[in-house]
């Protein structure tokens, strides 16, 4: 486990003044475009308003070129958000010693602590985050909200809910971009026995402090989630880049009320290919700390198998994976990183 030490200094960290050896990434030239630094308009993802007639076009076009786009008109009321975005500058307000009676016992697991990916770099990260994936997020709020614990526990709760019905949303589009509906999916038919009723979805607040030296510095390294997909809000301070083969890096500006949508792996596996999870990273700066807030939805049930869509393969190709549950692949990614496309792949093609 790595040690409640660093977790005292990432809590610590909007109070150093120079960039410890630990926190220095190298880049290369290609590699170091910083959001805020350049005035060239560069060519970004699309914001689609989910009023408009051509939504399902819009969507597909933006899952096929970019793998994330912007989302107007989505329905997730502002003051939720603006409730969420200070709910997360309140916990990462909290005094560190404070922060050490609510980590997360294990990665990926309710609590203050570093990202699941941290441990396939070498250098650290300019950030410090809360993962909210199982109900233990509530003995957390109890300890450093005594008072206020209904109330914060309320607004996770609508959250969820609320996000988790704007991702289904999202999904039912995104495959009637690609000539499918959600019946096409197994999992549909299987939810009714299926012992969670519940979907599965986890939140990441992020917080990236000011930073010293944000050219050397990396706020959350270059990854893809591995979920359906991904639903970010940035608030008003960008850092958020997405790569593109064609272009490399690329910022995506915060637009006032919008929520930036982003293909995880397992519409990669849904889609046998046809669809790519996006990578993404975020930089920091040197004027202003930033805080995001990730919902990461790994579909409408937990334990089902998630395999590619039948109707998708259709009967000219062959299915690129293996059938596999959520808890699965995110074992496998964990232990080889960017390699897990590779591990599940079908050994014996059908068709
Ligand atoms: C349900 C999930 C999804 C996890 C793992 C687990 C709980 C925390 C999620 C994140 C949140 C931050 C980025 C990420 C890449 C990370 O490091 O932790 C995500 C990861 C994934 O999408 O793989
Ligand atoms: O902070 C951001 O903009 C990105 C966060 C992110 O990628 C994540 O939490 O998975
Ligand atoms: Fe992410």
């Amino acid at each position: 486990m790595p040690s409640l030490k660093e977790d005292v200094s990432i809590g610590n960290l909007g109070s150093l003044q120079t960039l410890p050896d630990s926190f220095t990434w190298k880049f290369t030239a290609a590699d170091s475009a910083l959001p805020l630094s350049s005035s060239a308009v560069e060519e970004s993802i699309p914001v689609i308003d989910l009023s408009d007639p051509d939504v399902i076009t819009l969507i597909g076009n933006a899952c096929k070129t970019w793998g994330a786009f912007q989302i107007s008109n989505h329905g997730i009321p502002q003051k939720l958000l603006n409730d969420i975005e200070s709910l997360s500058k309140t916990l990462f307000d909290i005094p560190s010693e404070k922060k050490l009676e609510a980590t997360s016992s294990d990665k990926g697991v309710s609590g203050y602590g570093e990202p699941r990916i941290a441990s396939f770099f070498e250098r650290k990260m300019w950030s410090e985050g809360f993962t909210i994936a199982d109900g233990s997020y509530r003995d957390h709020f109890l300890t450093l909200w005594p008072h206020d614990y209904t109330k914060y526990c309320g607004i996770i709760e609508e959250f969820k809910g609320k996000m988790e019905n704007l991702a289904s949303r999202l999904l039912s589009w995104i495959l009637g971009s690609l000539g499918v509906t959600v019946d096409d999916i197994e999992w549909a038919q299987k939810l009714e026995n299926s012992g969670s009723k519940v979907g599965r979805g986890a939140i990441r607040l992020n917080h990236y402090p000011v930073c010293p030296e944000p050219e050397r510095a990396m706020g959350l390294a270059a990854h893809t989630d591995s979920t359906i997909l991904t639903i970010l809000h940035q608030s008003n301070t960008g850092g958020l880049q997405v790569f593109r083969e064609e272009t490399g890096w690329v910022t995506v500006e915060p637009v006032p009320g919008a929520l930036v949508v982003n293909i995880g792996d397992l519409f990669h596996i849904l889609s046998n290919g046809k669809i790519m999870s996006v990578v993404h990273r975020a930089r920091v700066n040197q004027i202003r700390s930033r805080i995001s807030i990730a919902y990461l939805w790994g579909g409408p049930a937990g334990d089902v198998e998630i395999r590619p869509i039948p109707k998708i393969v259709g009967p000219a190709e062959s299915a690129l994976y293996r059938p596999i549950t959520w808890n699965e692949y995110l074992r496998i990614k964990y232990e080889v990183f960017d390699k897990a496309f590779d591990a599940i792949r079908a050994v014996n093609p059908t068709n």
